[in-house]
């Protein structure tokens, strides 16, 4: 099964007391390897990540997330980020076609929502199902909001609802236009840290101020949402009211999983799961084995095609497994399930 990282619980106060007087805790709105900014009791502080916080780096492109808690010594000039709290979960992805390196997108989140759009722009499958995996990877609770709704004219919103319907994932369709769907997205947000995932021009922005534009306060945090056009590559948690934040991811183009090999991706599609152990070969990565389960449902139209060819895709993309030479087309083996 996937290989998230165990939620590790920091007991705060402990770590608190053993560093120096003067270091508070926050957390992490915005920032680059450079300067971060952190929240600390309602107000923004900029900080600069202390130098040993790159030295176990390994592959990590930086050493601080956007929503990481982080211990913050006020007493420098910069005020420096001495320390970064385990985190309860976070999603990585391979940092660029030039660098293999992880990029961590955000951490200790409760939840992510791909926002997509029909109309302009339309439902893109292969971007949906991308960051759908990723989330099954990390163990992040994720769902979809099908926004623009009153541009529905091609009728495509029905086939998306039931493709990702029978995936396992709740569906929420709105029109920010026509004020419809709010109420259930509201009640989806609230008190909760949600990952806003999706392409430019889909309506995250405008969503976010028609749910909650009047609450927002923080006058320097208000006005990422008034920008229109990202400048920044960068992640955005936005605090919106008491518990409930929202992050604001860049407009990433390809998704590429980080630490992830071809014998694992299928474990990241929930709706091949009933086949996955049903295919000749135990270990049949779906793509060109003989009786394949999976590939017999999607000419069945039982599974969707578009989810077959976002995974046939993914699986270019990846390593084979390490065991993969030695078991590959082995048969009479138990089925890992
Ligand atoms: N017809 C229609 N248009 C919408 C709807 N929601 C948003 N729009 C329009 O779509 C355009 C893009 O909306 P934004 O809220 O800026 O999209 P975004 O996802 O925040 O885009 P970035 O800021 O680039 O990430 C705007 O012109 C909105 O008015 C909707 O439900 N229906
Ligand atoms: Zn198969």
């Amino acid at each position: 099964m996937t290989q998230a990282p165990e939620p590790e619980r920091a007991d705060e106060q402990t770590i608190l007391s053993q560093l120096p007087a003067g270091t508070r805790l926050g957390r992490v709105l915005r920032g680059d390897a450079r300067v971060y900014h952190v929240l600390i009791d309602g107000e923004v502080i900029q900080a600069a990540p202390r130098g040993r916080l790159f030295e176990e780096l390994g592959e990590v492109r930086t050493p601080v997330a956007v929503g990481d808690r982080v211990a913050v010594s006020l007493d420098g000039d910069p005020p420096g980020v001495e320390l970064v709290l385990p985190r309860d979960n976070y999603l990585s992805k391979v940092s660029s076609s030039h660098d293999p390196r992880e990029q961590i997108l955000f951490a200790n989140v409760d939840q992510l929502i791909n926002v997509a759009s029909v109309g302009q722009p339309g439902f893109s499958s292969n971007r949906t199902d991308r960051i759908l995996a990723a989330c099954e990877w990390q163990e992040i609770p994720a769902s979809i909001v099908l926004n623009k709704v009153d541009l529905d004219a091609r009728g495509d919103v029905e086939g998306i609802v039931e493709t990702y319907e029978r995936a396992g994932y709740e569906v929420i369709q709105t029109s920010a236009e026509k004020r419809e769907g709010l109420e259930r997205l509201r009640a989806k947000l609230d008190g909760k840290t949600t990952v806003l995932y999706g392409a430019s021009g889909v309506g995250k922005s405008t969503l976010i101020n028609e749910l909650y534009g009047m609450k927002l306060k923080i006058g320097k945090i208000s006005r990422f949402w008034s920008q229109g056009k990202h400048t920044t590559t960068f992640s955005r948690a936005i605090p919106i009211d008491g518990d409930t934040w929202v992050v604001d991811t860049p407009g990433i183009r390809v998704f590429r999983l980080y630490g992830l090999n071809k014998g694992q991706l299928r474990h990241l599609f929930p709706d091949f799961a009933p086949y996955n152990t049903k295919c000749r070969f135990p270990n049949c990565a779906h793509d060109h084995e003989p009786d394949c389960a999976v590939v017999n449902a999607v000419e069945a139209g039982e599974l969707a095609t578009s989810r077959y060819l976002s995974y046939v895709e993914m699986l270019d993309e990846l390593a084979p497994p390490p065991e993969d030479v030695a078991t590959y087309g082995e048969t009479g083996e138990e089925s890992e399930g």
